[in-house]
């Protein structure tokens, strides 16, 4: 495993070293380039060879190696060849020497038209004969989008109108609070907090876009990466968890919705291992990410790559997933002019397949700008003051008297118009450009905005009174339906993995991540037998009390450090797990794979603190019995800490974690005749307690029967509840689950 990485930035340097001492000689695309394996020099070829026969020997399945791969790079007939030796394609090296084949020759297909524009390149690519896969197309179109913040009533956007289309990039600009991501998260379902009227359509039809989130691709503002988990590690989890399903269960689930539902006729085929390798290593490849793909992508308190590279990798998550729809927030903010411009023909290749690309942009570039297909601009308030081709800015402005001046940045301009830090040519006020887009398009003015038509002084009467026609009639003053997590039907057609494929890849990432947190893992371990060793000491096992005392100690001691451990299962990756559930990845596996990994704290947990405790307190019972009533304690207190994480913020689930098992031991020990008594016996310290003391009692016999039948009786503990007991602690261990599970889905969303 680890010679993979540097087997892998090897092989990727050595083709795109024999690659660009090639491009000279690289006149025709269709033309057939001799193989790069087998023409480099000598030395560079076993050194290549090592490299791939290192990573060969990793694989299981070496037995392969010694079929010629049917590489050619630049073959038209790639796609059939690629089709014909897909059975071949076992081995990493294969499938990575195929990935960067097919990478090799884009960058080839790139360089060769640098020059040419980007619209330019789609055109050009059928021309060559090239394939440019399509992705299922998601249009998106709104009327009079208009949201209300819940609370204050305050409207933080008006009126929008119009659509992103398939196979464009937009840019969706305006002054700081001018509400451009508000508008993006109201497009894709994530706005919350606002009451929204209007009507949004995706692809003509009135269905909610959580039908499509498993092609939905929305990058936050803020990077929400793994900070523990690698660069490369990220994407492939990313891409993994969003593919298709295991091929026994997808054919059955294939055969089954086929019958259900003629959409999945639409579903693209399954995608196969070389094809997911492809997609990872084209983003990163085309991210520029080759350099860092194997470092440690940090966290706040543990540096690791670098502001801009985050970002990157932030959009890369979404981008393996393959969207037909990409929406981002600010991917430039914190990138340099090259960066941003290389991302921009990443995603420009995206829109290229069909992609619907729209992101929110702070200062374009001019090279930037020009990038981009349509503009949207947003004045303060949320409302529209164009939005329509880059090309046609200047035109429509200049259509309004407003001259964008020479060497000045048409967007900086045009922002600065909207800011009133700069004030427009002409009698035209910045208040009324929303108002003139509306009358350009015919859209409906909203009233107390009809003073600004006459202001303005170009518009008659008249021609608000027929935009006011041309109104929806009401339909779609209507509320935009709320998102329901049950009702929305899957209209994606993309078929994900499975629970059971999702979980295996979960409990892969759980482990790597407790794997490199080991050290915090360690601290738990030492505190718990530092516990048990003063704990033991500290308490004295007398024959009427069964050394109760020890094990009251034990309950709250166990009980809190256990809880306030478990806490950081679900507490710590809340905004990850929110970024990755939007997005169709599966909260049962998610769930599940937490939890599972945490069975391994139940059962390491209760051993190491008994070790200490049983040899310095020496109670009656056996180890073994002591050690069972300790793991059914730790499974219910992580059941109870996982709800408090899923439900609370980290701070008040501690102060929870905290006060539970002391406050609720306290109770345990209540006499019969105090008000807390009434709740005694539904504490599980109480059922803790009693399994420790009836496990201690039972090794009394003969004359001290008599003993143990006082002190049982002093306590209101019967001796044939031992297992009820047990019983009870793991019930409640379940019972907790599902409500932390349930919170998980409810609350997060
Ligand atoms: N949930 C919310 N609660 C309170 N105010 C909100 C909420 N969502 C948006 N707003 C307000 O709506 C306005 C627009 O916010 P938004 O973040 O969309 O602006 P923006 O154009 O993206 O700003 P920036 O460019 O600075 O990121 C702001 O005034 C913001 O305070």
């Amino acid at each position: 495993m680890a010679k993979k990485p540097s087997g892998l930035q090897g092989l990727q340097q050595h083709l795109s070293q024999t690659f660009s001492r090639k491009a000279s000689a690289r006149h025709d695309l269709k033309s057939k380039i001799p193989n790069p394996f087998s023409t480099g020099s000598r030395r560079e070829s076993d050194k290549l060879t090592e490299i791939l026969q290192s990573m060969d020997d990793d694989d299981e399945n070496s037995s392969s190696n010694n079929e010629e791969l049917n590489l050619e790079i630049g073959d038209k007939n790639l796609k059939k060849k690629k089709v014909k030796g897909k059975k071949n394609l076992h081995t990493k090296s294969q499938i990575f020497k195929y990935a960067y084949g097919q990478i090799e020759k884009e960058k080839a297909m790139q360089e060769k038209n640098k020059n040419i524009t980007f619209s330019g390149l789609l055109s050009l690519a059928k021309r060559s004969g090239e394939e440019i896969r399509k992705r299922p197309k998601i249009e998106i179109a709104f009327k009079e989008l208009t949201l209300t913040l819940k609370g204050t009533r305050k409207c933080i956007m008006r009126s929008v109108s119009g659509k992103i289309m398939p196979g464009r990039i937009s840019a969706v600009m305006g002054p700081s609070g001018a509400g451009k991501t508000t508008f993006l998260s109201a497009l894709t379902g994530k706005i919350t907090g606002c009451t929204m009227s209007g009507m949004i359509l995706v692809n003509g039809k009135n269905e909610s876009i959580h039908s499509y989130k498993k092609i939905v691709g929305f990058v936050p503002q803020d990077d929400i990466v793994h900070g523990d988990l690698t660069v490369e590690e990220n994407l492939r989890f990313s891409a993994r968890c969003r593919y298709q399903m295991h091929p026994y269960f997808r054919l059955y689930v294939l055969i089954l919705l086929s019958l259900l539902n003629p959409i999945i006729r639409r579903l693209s085929a399954d995608l196969p291992k070389q094809d997911k390798v492809l997609i990872i290593e084209r983003v990163i490849e085309a991210l520029g990410l080759q350099g860092v793909r194997d470092s440690k992508v940090g966290t706040v308190q543990k540096r690791g790559i670098s502001g801009g590279q985050k970002k990157r990798v932030n959009v890369g998550l979404e981008m393996v997933m393959e969207p037909s729809l990409l929406i981002l927030d600010e991917p430039t903010s914190g990138l340099d002019s090259s960066s941003s411009s290389l991302l921009l023909r990443a995603l420009r290749r995206e829109a290229l397949e069909g992609v619907n690309v729209s992101m929110v942009v702070h200062q374009p570039s001019y090279s930037l700008y020009k990038m981009f297909d349509d503009l949207i601009l947003l004045a303060k308030g949320g409302i529209t003051v164009y939005h329509g081709p880059v090309k046609k800015v200047e035109e429509y402005f200049a259509g309004l008297g407003i001259t964008i001046p020479d060497y000045v940045n048409t967007p900086d301009y045009l922002i600065d118009v909207l800011e009133g830090i700069t004030k427009p040519e002409g009698d035209i006020t910045a208040q009324q450009l929303p108002v003139k887009w509306m009358l350009h398009n015919g859209y409906r003015v909203p009233p107390d905005m009809l003073h600004l038509c006459d202001e303005s002084g170009t518009s008659s009467p008249s021609s608000v009174g027929e935009s006011k026609n041309k109104s929806y009639n009401g339909e779609i003053q209507r509320e935009v339906p709320t998102y329901s997590f049950f009702s929305t039907p899957d209209l994606s057609g993309r078929v994900t993995p499975g629970v059971f494929t999702q979980y295996k890849y979960y409990l892969e990432r759980v482990l790597r991540q407790r794997t490199r947190d080991g050290r915090v893992q360690a601290a738990d371990y030492i505190i718990l037998l530092l516990a048990g060793a003063c704990l033991g000491t500290m308490a004295k096992v007398t024959d009427d009390t069964f050394g109760a005392t020890g094990y009251q100690y034990t309950v709250i001691a166990v009980s809190l450090l256990c809880m306030i451990g478990a806490l950081r299962t679900f507490s710590l990756d809340k905004l990850q797990y929110k970024r990755e559930s939007s997005s169709g990845m599966r909260s049962l596996s998610y769930f599940l794979s937490k939890d599972t990994m945490d069975h391994i704290n139940t059962a390491l947990k209760p051993l190491v603190y008994l070790c200490l405790f049983y040899f310095f307190n020496y109670p009656r019972s056996s180890f073994g019995s002591n050690y069972i009533v300790l793991v059914c304690l730790v499974y219910c207190v992580t059941g109870i800490a996982y709800t408090l994480a899923i439900s609370l913020e980290f701070s008040q689930a501690q102060l929870w974690s905290v006060l539970l098992p002391v406050v609720l031991t306290l109770i345990a020990n209540q006499s019969n005749k105090s008000a807390a008594s009434l709740i005694t016996p539904f504490v599980f310290p109480k059922w803790a307690l009693e399994a420790f003391i009836i496990a201690n009692a039972k090794e009394y016999n003969g004359v001290w029967l008599m003993t143990r039948c006082a002190a049982l009786k002093h306590y209101d503990y019967d001796i044939h509840n031992s297992n009820r007991c047990l019983w009870l602690l793991v019930a409640t261990g379940v019972g907790t689950r599902i409500i932390a599970f349930i919170c998980l889905l409810t609350r997060q969303r």
